[in-house]
């Protein structure tokens, strides 16, 4: 079926026909082909292809290759090829030198392990996509001189070669997701120039050093903070129960050659809003069981270990975890920590090959289905989950009193993080400079040349450090500092504006300020605030009261509140500098960098008591600058934590019930929606849709005239519901608006989704009849975010879809373009 397009090439299109090899009615066109469109097949060879030698584009992608097809070595005019989404396992030399005319290649997504050494002699190519492959060496591709854009995501890449990066054309680089010690993942998060400054700064005998982030993850008085002070100190340290872990603490211990960074978590239900800011990939989770208060059952476990583990496999399922069961003296014999230990292990296995087990079933579902390859996305998705393994390498029993378990445990991390199967990234290659800074650092702190706080203005620290490294260049200071603070060692957090300038030498002054607000007893906190601190902010002891039934009741906390909290926290850490304190606390006119901080991590959003809906208010229109018809109204003046609230009410309230002609997505978390991520993903929207209800698992907002609801849904299947009122849903016009904000909220989900590397998601719109159980499934969801997407919404044509049971919809209430409008 050739399509003319606007230039009046020729274009062949065959996606999605199930085609096993090349139809004769294209190889017939010959020379006179030029794009050829051949994705969605099941296609695993293309002889023939060789004839259609003036085509200049081919699409290849999602069929079902798993050798290269040299055939394509015949295509000498050939600019653009797309061969990702296959299953390809190697690529023999003598191809690329053949395709000189080659400018973008995407071969992402198979299962390549090395490249041909004779890649470089693409000279012209500069797209080349090779994400999601198993390779381990970039070599070849050093002398792609016109290369501009490389994205070799989630492959075994442990160093990077130097000289790709002393080319200066390219423009784009991504490599997230590999086990990299050369230069280590903290250098590459930060991109290109992050890069090549490293590689500039490196020397020829620069030092390995053995890094290792350790957490210390458990339930409340589960010991966490005893072991990692024990650890630290390298003998027994009771901690009082009074002195109980609020929020995060972060400690470096080197030990032997190797540098840990503990980051001892708080175990109360109220700081996990904030843990995913600090739990990051390639750590070394302890976690730690009680094993005197552990019971053997289902729900002990659950509580204690199986909600850890399970929330480590959606957000860093290629971490480490060492089991360290606590409190042996206080269990009654061997024979009980015996058991227990036993149960432990039983359970964690069992839970582990559930998972994977799981997430065959779903792979074996997607390859059963008819159209098996319009789901390549979700089974590749599911291989990788697959090989994801979360490694729960021992249980180790202690008694955390005694001098020798402490060295025990310590001997037992030591060789865990040495075993290089377990961590092969642990030894990294750092330019010397990195460690002189960090130890500058330290001196600067420790000679009272930085305040002892260790808030500093960025430029007067790079004064400091530049009297010290006269060759450096801010520029080469800022990104070691951003290295810093990716390991934790500082925090800059440069991409709030209200904190671009701040820097946090000693990353403990933030996390206290972080649980004045954030901790289990906030309450009494908020009763203490005295008559003299409430007459500071001119507020009266009535409105103590009601700023404490309103966090009780609705989980929001007054603004003036949080400013008495954080002046009072700024106060006792000594801090005096009244610029500095205004400028965390914040004032009635202007919010504090604190709150700011807040507000970036998805831990609450600002909102406004009482703020009934406004009728006049201004319709919200996606990229276009929102302004209110009356500015005082929307004033935000106190601070939401959704993840606080316990019940649904006012959202019940506001939306009255479901229809079953409403707009309705089901988006569908495999295995689960992570802890939390409801949520944040509310937060997210919320902020850009006002007036909004929010309740624990459901949400309303408001985008001019219409309604719409996000629900979270964990009964059988986890899923997310996004809602439009069917009542406000009259001409073609509407119907598209309502995409428009639907599309809005999933942008943001799919944002979200990035933080949880162990997720995949699969969306559906339910058939609309009554009791019908089937679905629509909607599989180019994605391509539907990245694209602009509005211009493909065919208005007023009539299009309809059947369900499986022979119910028939429009299809713009199932889908947000009819398929005629995507082609
Ligand atoms: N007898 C005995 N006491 C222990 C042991 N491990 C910890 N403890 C005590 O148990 C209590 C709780 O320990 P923590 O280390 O504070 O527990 P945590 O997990 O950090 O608790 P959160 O701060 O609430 O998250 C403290 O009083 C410890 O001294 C142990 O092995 N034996």
């Amino acid at each position: 079926m050739p399509l003319l397009n606007g230039n009046a090439k020729k274009e062949e299109d065959f996606a999605g026909k199930k085609l096993k090899s090349l139809p004769n009615e294209l190889l017939q066109r010959g020379g006179d082909a030029v794009k050829v469109d051949l994705q969605r097949n099941r296609l695993k060879q293309i002889s023939g292809i060789a004839q259609l030698n003036n085509l200049t584009e081919l699409n290849l992608s999602r069929n079902e290759f798993t050798d290269f097809p040299v055939d394509i070595r015949g295509l000498r005019q050939l600019e653009r090829l797309y061969i990702n989404q296959n299953n390809i396992k190697t690529i023999p030399e003598n191809v690329f030198p053949s395709l000189e005319k080659l400018r973008f290649l995407k071969l992402s997504t198979n299962r390549l392990e090395k490249l041909p050494q004779d890649m470089n002699r693409c000279q012209y190519l500069n797209y080349l996509n090779l994400s999601n492959n198993c390779l381990k060496n970039l070599d070849p591709l050093v002398g792609l001189s016109h290369l501009k854009e490389l994205y070799v995501e989630r492959n075994q890449l442990a160093e990077l070669p130097d000289l790709l990066f002393q080319n200066s054309s390219l423009t784009l680089f991504k490599a997230n997701g590999n086990p990299l010690r050369k230069p280590p993942q903290e250098v590459c998060a930060g991109g290109l120039k992050d890069i090549q400054s490293y590689f500039a700064m490196l020397e020829a005998n620069a030092p390995n050093v053995y890094t290792v982030k350790t957490m210390f993850l458990g339930s409340s008085m589960a010991g966490k903070s005893t072991l990692c002070r024990s650890l630290k100190q390298g003998r027994p340290v009771p901690v009082d129960e009074a002195d109980r872990t609020v929020g995060i603490e972060i400690s470096k211990v080197d030990s032997e050659g190797i540098r840990f960074f503990f980051w001892d978590f708080a175990g109360q239900e109220e700081y996990y809003i904030t843990h995913h800011v600090f739990i990051t990939a390639q750590a070394f989770v302890i976690l730690a069981i009680n094993l005197s208060s552990y019971n053997m059952d289902a729900q002990s476990f659950k509580e204690n270990v199986g909600f850890w583990i399970k929330n480590l496999q959606l957000k860093i399922p290629d971490s480490v975890v060492l089991l360290v069961g606590t409190h042996v003296d206080q269990c009654t014999n061997e024979n009980e920590v015996k058991e227990k230990k036993i149960h432990i292990e039983e359970q964690v296995k069992e839970m582990l090959e559930t998972h994977t087990t799981n997430l065959e079933q779903q792979k074996k579902n997607f390859q059963e289905m008819e159209d098996s390859s319009s789901y390549c996305d979700q089974i590749n998705q599911i291989e990788r989950l697959t090989e994801y393994k979360l490694k729960v390498v021992d249980f180790v029993p202690i008694d955390c009193t005694k001098q020798g378990e402490i060295d025990k445990l310590l001997t037992r991390i030591k060789n865990e993080v040495l075993n290089k199967a377990t961590f092969p990234s642990i030894e990294q290659t750092l330019p010397r400079i990195y460690y002189e800074v960090e130890n500058d650092i330290q001196e600067l702190l420790k000679n009272d040349d930085i305040a002892k706080h260790g808030i500093m203005n960025q430029r007067a620290l790079l004064y400091e450090l530049k009297s010290r490294h006269v060759t450096l260049d801010d520029n080469s200071l800022q990104l070691i500092l951003q290295y810093l603070h990716r390991i934790g060692v500082i925090m800059w957090y440069k991409e709030i504006p209200e904190l671009a300038d701040s820097l946090f030498v000693k990353p403990s002054i933030l996390i206290s300020l972080f649980k004045t607000i954030v901790r289990h007893d906030l309450v009494q906190e908020l009763n203490k605030i005295s008559n003299a601190q409430l007459k500071s902010e001119n507020a009266l002891v009535i409105q103590k009261k009601k700023w404490i039934s309103d966090y009780k009741d609705r989980a929001s906390l007054n603004n003036v509140a949080i400013r008495i909290l954080v002046r009072t926290e700024l106060k006792e850490n000594d801090i005096t500098d009244e610029e500095l304190i205004e400028e965390m606390v914040g004032s009635k006119k202007k919010e504090g960098s604190l709150l700011s901080l807040l507000k970036h991590f998805d831990v609450c959003l600002s909102t406004k008591h009482n703020s009934p809906l406004n009728p006049k208010a201004n319709e919200f229109c996606p990229k276009k600058n929102w302004v209110p018809s009356n500015p005082i109204v929307y004033e935000p003046d106190a601070c939401l934590f959704p993840s606080y609230l316990t019940d649904n009410k006012l959202v019940e309230i506001k939306w009255v019930s479901d229809n079953t002609e409403d707009l309705n997505i089901h988006v569908y978390f495999l295995p689960e929606i992570p802890y939390g991520f409801f949520h944040r993903l509310v937060i997210r929207t919320c902020s850009l849709y006002s007036p909004y209800w929010i309740g624990k698992d459901q949400c309303m907002l408001c985008c001019g005239d219409k309604r719409f609801l996000l629900r979270e849904r964990c009964d059988e299947d986890s899923f997310i519901e996004i809602r439009c009122k069917e009542s406000e849903l009259e001409t073609p016009e509407d119907i598209q608006k309502a995409w428009g904000v639907i599309r809005e909220i999933m942008i943001r989900l799919n944002t979200l989704t990035e933080q949880w590397q162990g997720l995949c998601l699969t969306v559906h719109s339910p058939c609309k009849s009554n009791d019908c159980e089937a679905y629509f499934q909607w599989n180019d969801w994605q391509e539907w975010l990245e694209d602009t997407g509005a211009n493909k919404f065919n208005i007023g044509q009539e299009e309809k879809l059947t369900c499986p049971n022979g119910h028939q919809r429009r299809t713009e209430l199932l889908f947000p373009r009819t398929p005629d409008a995507s082609t």
